[in-house]
């Protein structure tokens, strides 16, 4: 017998695959966030963190909230079911309104890439933002003076940068190979990647 899928279901699956989706990725304190924030202005997008949906959930003690804490702390990586759940949540909760998502820190591993698309759709490009572990530390520091981040310390940043360098490289090899991998140097000041990210998308409006 096949699966039941509701019309509601099926209609937001359709929604979600007609909507621009761009995949935010890079490293720790690469400036992911910061890119968003700057690009949201711009062009109206809708941008869902995962790192954000997560310190939500943590910040909320619910029982998942509890069994992640320890995780992110120590920066290693929420388990898949989770964060794709709370991933898909929030972007049904804006698709009547939304003129496009930037998903933010996610896939973090090419498994999470694939149980997106089959979850919800394909992305449309997968924007990288690439800088140093010396700057992306550098600014991690200078953020944990102000940042109420659990994460945002020395030891966890250690961790996060190890996470981060062992699981990307597959990612890049995979959305390169399908054509959809737009890399963004960003050493330079937030205005200079900023102007970048913008030649990516409006390539694709
Ligand atoms: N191009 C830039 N030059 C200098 N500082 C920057 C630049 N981009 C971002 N920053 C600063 O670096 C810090 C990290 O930026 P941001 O929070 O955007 O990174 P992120 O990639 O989202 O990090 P995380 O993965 O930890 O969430 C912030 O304090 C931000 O103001
Ligand atoms: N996509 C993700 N998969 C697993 N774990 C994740 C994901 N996004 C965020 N996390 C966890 C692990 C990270 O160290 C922290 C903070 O994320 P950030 O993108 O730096 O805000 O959350
Ligand atoms: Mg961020």
């Amino acid at each position: 017998m096949g699966i039941c899928v509701s019309s509601d279901e099926k209609a937001e699956r359709e929604k979600l695959k007609k909507t621009k989706i761009i995949f935010v990725i890079g490293g720790p304190g690469s400036g992911k966030g910061t890119q968003c924030e700057k690009i949201v202005a711009k062009y109206g997008f809708t941008h869902l963190s995962t790192g954000d949906l997560l310190r939500a959930e943590v910040a909320s003690n619910s029982p998942t909230g509890s069994q992640i804490k320890d995780i992110m702390q120590n920066g290693y990586l929420v388990p898949l079911e989770i964060v794709l759940k709370l991933l898909r949540n929030a972007m049904l909760q804006k698709i009547n309104t939304c003129k496009g998502f930037l998903i933010d820190g996610y896939p973090r591993e090419i498994k999470q890439g694939l149980e997106f698309e089959k979850m919800i759709a394909p992305p449309t490009i997968v924007l990288i933002i690439t800088c140093s572990a010396d700057t992306m530390k550098q600014r991690i520091m200078k953020r944990a003076a102000t940042s109420s981040r659990a994460d945002d310390n020395e030891a966890t940043i250690v961790n996060r940068l190890e996470t981060y360098f062992r699981s990307t490289d597959p990612i890049i090899a995979y959305y390169e190979k399908r054509g959809l991998l737009r890399k963004v140097p960003a050493e330079g000041d937030a205005d200079v990647v900023f102007n970048e990210c913008c030649k990516v998308i409006d390539i694709i409006l």
